[in-house]
Parts: C-alpha cells; structure tokens; sequence
C-alpha cells in the first residue's frame, strides 16, 4: 500500500491522528487540551493548525486548532478525516444571548443557525446544522459530572465577528439586528462561529460531531440592565470535552463500534 500523502494544511498523515479528535479553535489552546492527554506530543503546527496527539483510555485522542471561521473548520475536518479521524468534538468560546445564560457557563450545541456560508457549500440551507446525539449526550454528562453550569440548546453560527458586537457600523445593520431580535425571541443560547459548518461537514462526511463553548461574557444582560462579567478561563470547556471523549471511548467500546 502506498504511503499516505502528508495533508496539505495539516500537515499530518494518516497514523498521526486519532479516530477522536478536539477542536478548539485558538492554536494557544491546544496545549491546554494536550496536558489532559497521555503522553500527548506535536505531531505538526502550520497555519492556524496546532495538532497534537496522545491517548485516553489507551485510545488515540488528537487535539487541533481550527482557527476563526467555517472555513478553516471545514479544512480541517477534511484534512483529519483523510487521515482516519470519525469522531469530532468542538471546544470554543462563545458570546450568551440569551440572558440567563452567564459569563463562566458552559453551553451545549443542540443546532446551529447557519447564518454562515461555509455550509452552503456542503449542504443545501434547507438542511439542519445538528450535532451528533450520542456525542452531545457525552457532552451532557460530562459537564454535569464536573458540576459545572451548563445550558443545552440552539447556537447562532456567522462570518463576521464584528457584525454581532458592532451591528450599528455594518452596511448591513438593519438585516444584522432583525436577526438578532429573532435569535432572542427563539431562545438562541449564544453565538460562535464554527459549529454550524462542522456539523454539516461531519454530515456529508458521515463522520460525529458535537460541540460545547465556554461563554466569555453575555452583552444581552448587560442590555437588559443585569450584570455582566468577563470570563476568559476556558479551562471548563476544554475539561467538558476531554470527559466526553473518555465517555464515548467507553461507550463505543460496549457498543463495539
Ligand atoms: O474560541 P474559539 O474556539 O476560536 O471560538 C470563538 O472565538 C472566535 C472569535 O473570537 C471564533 O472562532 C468563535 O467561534
Ligand atoms: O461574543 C463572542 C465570543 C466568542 N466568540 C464569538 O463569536 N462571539
């Protein structure tokens, strides 16, 4: 068989992956999720995508970067699915809209809104940006078994960060903050902006997805006159993930996937 050719933005083959794999999307963040590996090493580091690997539960566990946007996500996942890896779970950070949603949070992905374009080009829009259930409920668990303060439910997904924090200055403002109105009366938990393309990339590539986010901090509160911290420390949702994939390893095992 002929060796595998090293990915062209990853910069890994196949055998440098495991079949989990955690995306976070800030590069600095991967050796956070690393230290939480056994044995985990660099296996490469090239553009926005930091890669490591270790092992949980004896297991091949990969953590890579996948930078800002649907874009880079969707590289990545391609490129790590090339090299084996089925299994994909997100730990980002978001911004809470919905008002009891808190800085220092957890939120659990149920849906994204696909106010992005990078799965357009996966899916036609009348298709669901959904997370894996399986993955998700692992998510669930292991948040609830760190005692951590977490919220289930939709996310909103989009291209321009500056478009949610500054929607006044856009050309576009008026669309920007109709929208947004909707995303608050429909309950949407918080904003980021990868899930929406992973999930539909995992669809198309048959491959598990699921995502949670550490919330940085909820202008909607500070909005509504509540108060609103700033909370950078994403240690919970980078822990959240890690449990996960010790949960699904074992259920997969007794599952005999
Ligand atoms: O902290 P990460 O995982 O990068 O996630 C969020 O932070 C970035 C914006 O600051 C976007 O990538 C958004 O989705
Ligand atoms: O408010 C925020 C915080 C993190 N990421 C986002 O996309 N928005």
């Amino acid at each position: 068989m002929q060796p595998m050719e090293q990915q062209f933005h990853i910069r890994c083959k196949s055998g440098d992956v495991g079949r989990y794999c955690i995306l976070p999307g800030d590069p600095g963040r991967v050796p956070a999720i690393a230290a939480l590996l056994d044995g985990a090493h660099q296996v490469a580091c090239n553009r926005e995508y930091n890669v490591w690997t270790g092992t949980l539960l004896g297991e091949k566990v990969t953590a890579c970067s996948t930078g800002i946007g649907g874009p880079s996500a969707a590289i990545a996942m391609e490129e790590l699915h090339k090299c084996g890896a089925d299994t994909f779970l997100r730990t980002g950070t978001c911004g809470g809209i919905d008002v009891n949603v808190q800085a220092g949070d957890l939120v659990v992905s149920t849906g994204a809104i696909r106010y992005e374009h990078t799965s357009l080009e996966y899916a036609p829009i009348e298709f669901p940006a959904v997370p894996d259930l399986g993955v998700t409920n692992c998510l669930v668990q292991a948040a609830k078994s760190l005692g951590l303060p977490w919220h289930a439910g939709v996310v909103q997904c989009k291209d321009s960060f500056y478009g949610q924090h500054d929607p006044d200055s856009s050309p576009v403002y008026y669309e920007l903050k109709h929208k947004w109105e909707s995303w608050k009366r429909l309950g949407v938990k918080a904003s980021e902006m990868e899930s929406a393309a992973l999930f539909v990339v995992a669809a198309a590539l048959k491959c598990r997805c699921g995502a949670c986010f550490h919330v940085i901090w909820n202008q909607e509160r500070e909005a509504a006159g509540l108060d609103q911290k700033r909370h950078e420390d994403t240690s919970s949702s980078v822990r959240t993930a890690v449990e996960a994939v010790k949960l699904l390893i074992a259920a997969d095992r007794a599952d005999g996937r």
